[in-house]
């Protein structure tokens, strides 16, 4: 079947495709509205802040919850690169995976409806998103040529409407939406209410603000470049951990002709976190951003980078010696970033990996496991 004959999919749920990541600092009650979509998957939970915090799992979910201590014993010196206190850490979870896709979801968003009133099953409709190609690079006007009801529109190239493998699928939020600190200040009561039924790609060479909350990416494909950088606690800098990844990975998708789509599903977002704190954690990266951003834009990666851990690699290098002007920080941060392939290749090793290597990590303790 051509890719753009794929119109619907099945509900049943892909659980031995798919782990669901949550960072969280809080509470894990908003399961509970989750529980008809979650319940099949298996949860990877990392839970931030102090690890003798006891964080109780409603119970009927399949879980494994990794804290501190965990992530400390699990990666050993390797664990410098994970983020404390910090969003940031959920890309832990994305690291000791096995399955090929990721879910990543944060712990103040619930179920959405949809214009029609219905329940939005958001693990559903990132899956349709990750298995149907993108069309990065001839924009398709009618958005997502592969969803029920659309299709490539007159002018369209035959010879592109294979479309590429898709590697990450970006969801948005009703209610409140990810605004930055400054704009949050002067927009303290706006909320999200325009539903936007589309799902497109975003063209190759544009970039894009990366938000965690509502997430879901193929880690064979683009997981390497799925790190969410050194935040947070002893940081310079924290609430760029998606914003960095986006960078990286959208840089890495176009270098490996990989798609990103954004749009459906919507989730519903809660919590307003509080302005002033956030514009004391991110405001480095409001004015860094003006120069890492043209720095992503005019960087070509070299063809012999042919797989997402190679860029990562090679990503690392050029953020080292081209950004370090811009704060000490930028050397621990591309330091981090070699640290986290190392430790991704001792969890993921690649092909021709030496298998004592990979047997190290069977011995590693078992997190708590679910009941
Ligand atoms: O120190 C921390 C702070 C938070 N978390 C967990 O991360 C999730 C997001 O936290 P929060 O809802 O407070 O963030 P927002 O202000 O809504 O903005 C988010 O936007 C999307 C990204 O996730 C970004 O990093 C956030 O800035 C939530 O699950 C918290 O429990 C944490 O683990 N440690
Ligand atoms: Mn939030």
């Amino acid at each position: 079947m051509a890719p753009n004959q794929v119109k619907s999919f099945p509900s049943v749920p892909l659980k031995d495709e798919l782990d669901i990541v949550i960072p969280t600092i809080r509470s894990l009650d908003f399961l509970e509205v989750w529980r008809p979509f979650f319940e099949p998957y298996h949860l990877i939970i990392v839970q931030d802040g102090d690890p003798t915090k006891v964080i109780k799992v409603p119970d009927g979910f399949d879980y494994d919850l990794y804290n501190r201590n965990d992530i400390n014993r699990i990666l050993g010196p390797k664990a410098s690169c994970i983020s404390f206190k910090d969003g940031g850490c959920r890309c832990f979870g994305f690291l000791v995976s096995k399955k090929k896709y990721i879910y990543t979801v944060d712990d103040d968003c619930f179920v959405a409806k949809d214009p029609n009133g219905k329940d939005i099953n958001t693990v559903e409709q990132h899956l349709l998103n990750l298995k149907t190609p993108s069309t990065p690079f001839f924009f398709n006007t009618l958005y997502d040529p592969y969803r029920e009801g659309a299709d490539f529109v007159r002018g369209y190239p035959f010879s592109l409407r294979e479309g590429v493998p898709t590697a990450v699928s970006h969801g948005l939020w009703l209610n409140i939406p990810d605004y930055d600190a400054p704009t949050q200040l002067v927009k303290p009561l706006e909320r999200n209410t325009r539903y936007v039924d589309a799902v497109m790609t975003i063209p190759k060479g544009a970039f894009y603000p990366m938000c965690a909350m509502n997430l879901a990416f193929d880690r064979e494909l683009i997981g390497p470049a799925m790190y969410f950088g050194l935040m947070g606690d002893g940081q310079p800098i924290s609430r760029y951990d998606d914003m960095l990844a986006g960078w990286c990975s959208k840089l890495i998708c176009d270098h490996l002709n990989l798609g990103v789509k954004t749009g459906l599903p919507y989730l519903w977002h809660s919590k307003a976190s509080n302005p002033f704190v956030n514009l004391k954690k991110e405001y480095k990266g409001l004015f860094w951003q003006e120069e890492i951003i043209p720095f992503f834009q005019t960087l070509t990666l070299p063809k012999e980078c042919d797989t997402a851990a190679k860029c990562y690699v090679e990503l690392a290098k050029l953020i080292k010696e081209k950004l370090n002007h811009i704060d000490p920080y930028i050397v621990r941060l591309a330091d981090a970033m070699i640290t986290w392939i190392d430790a991704w290749e001792d969890f993921n090793p690649p092909a021709e990996a030496v298998p004592a290597v990979a047997n190290a990590k069977k011995d590693a303790v078992p997190p708590k496991k679910s009941k």
